[in-house]
């Protein structure tokens, strides 16, 4: 794809955050919070189309284009979109795979992707194919360049932390196969540590409900392009099938996304104490913060900062499920990314639509714990990890 992305940022990406051009939304009283434009349809002057740059909600909202601009100068996209979910996101970037046409993708994905692959490849008649994409070859292997509409990866891996080498295979995906488009999954990291647009990626998506929004109070998904060509493909769906974010959700993540620097360095800088932590206690850690995971060198050459997702095997299904049930500060969930701490065990939450076979077969451990941080004292998290593991029968080492 050609690179047509023009970075717009002046300021470090924290200040970016918070700093709104009002320019992007012409307020008649130049309100300090971007007002909800909590309405369907927008009266107009003429009766013959020509009218104003709203018409209907599906179409655009003005709340809406705030976010989508703010979004589209934090992720340095030509464009960007917001609409229901982070599910939501992917199913539209899926409506640019034809029947006959092919998807690479990872072999450790979040479930509900895996999910909506399976269905495209079951219904649509698009062939997905699964593969190690930590392993690059493994990618050229399967790259058909008259087939091969979409290289999707996420990095790092939900929920095994592995890191893929987005920049070489965007390179090589650009090289071998110029009609494919690279898309990366990048909920995990969030913008404000990873930018894979600069890459070479031609679009990246979130799940805004995450780290975006980070209150698990709305659900939301993201998409960045590089290319206005592939932007007016995506906004054709998003006008067609309604998939465009309500008004008040647009307010809400928009407000959200303002503390994304703060959050993250907090939520981060206790992930980092806490995967230590665990690996004193001589668990196997999955964390790109820890000197032990294979991609260390390689993730910090991608992203600046490791993030607040991390997991762990016990070796024991039954003592993870002790472990993950004595927790009290952490709570019981699926999803990451909020301000509070949460703990989950992926294989029977959010992973759990993967059959069970397939589990085995791409070795996703089944007492795999799922850590996500969040901004409590570092000390209480590990207290109460603590607590956890002594009622679980651990011996733990102090
Ligand atoms: C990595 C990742 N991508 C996408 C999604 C989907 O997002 P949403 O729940 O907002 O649909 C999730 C979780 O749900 C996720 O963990
Ligand atoms: N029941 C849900 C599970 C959502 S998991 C949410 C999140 N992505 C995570 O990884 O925790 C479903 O079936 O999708």
């Amino acid at each position: 794809m050609a690179d047509d992305n023009s970075s717009t940022s002046k300021y470090n990406i924290a200040t970016e955050l918070v700093f709104i051009d009002s320019e992007a939304v012409k307020d008649n009283y130049n309100a300090a919070s971007v007002p909800i434009y909590q309405t369907a349809t927008f009266k107009q002057r003429e009766a013959d189309g020509s009218g104003g740059e709203y018409d209907y909600s599906r179409s655009g909202n003005p709340t809406r284009t705030a976010v989508e601009a703010h979004l589209a100068k934090i992720m340095k996209a030509e464009r960007a979109f917001v609409v229901s979910t982070g599910m939501t996101a992917l199913d539209v970037i899926l409506r640019l795979v034809k029947t006959g046409q092919e998807i690479i993708t990872g072999d450790d994905l979040y479930g509900g992707t895996n999910r909506l692959l399976t269905y495209v490849s079951q219904y649509n008649g698009v062939k997905v194919h699964n593969v190690d994409t930590t392993d690059v070859v493994q990618i050229e292997q399967r790259l058909d360049p008259v087939k091969t509409r979409l290289v999707l990866l996420e990095s790092p891996t939900n929920p095994l932390i592995k890191i893929a080498d987005v920049r070489r295979v965007a390179d090589r995906v650009h090289q071998l196969c110029p009609s494919a488009l690279v898309v990366v999954d990048n909920t995990m990291m969030s913008p404000y540590l990873q930018n894979t647009l600069d890459m070479g990626v031609d679009i990246e998506y979130h799940s805004g409900t995450k780290y975006l929004s980070g209150h698990h109070d709305l659900m939301a998904g993201v998409i960045g392009c590089r290319s206005a060509q592939v932007a007016e493909q995506l906004y054709f769906v998003i006008n067609s099938n309604g998939s465009g974010l309500g008004a008040f959700d647009c307010w809400l993540l928009l407000r959200g996304v303002k503390t994304l620097a703060i959050r993250m360095e907090k939520q981060q800088s206790n992930a980092i104490l806490i995967a230590d932590f665990l690996e004193a206690q001589g668990f196997r850690v999955h964390y790109p913060g820890l000197q032990s995971h294979p991609r260390y060198e390689l993730h910090k050459s991608l992203a600046s900062g490791p993030g607040a997702v991390l997991s762990f095997e016990t070796g024991d299904v039954a003592l993870s499920e002790r472990i993950v049930e004595a927790a009290r500060l952490w709570s019981i969930s699926v999803s990451f990314g909020c301000v509070n701490s949460l703990i989950s065990m992926p294989c029977k939450m959010s992973h759990s639509s993967i059959p069970a076979e397939v589990r085995k077969q791409r070795q996703l451990p089944e007492d795999l714990i799922r850590l996500c941080v969040g901004i409590e004292h570092v000390d209480d998290l590990i207290g109460d990890l603590t607590n956890a593991l002594q009622k679980a029968g651990v011996q733990v080492k102090h």
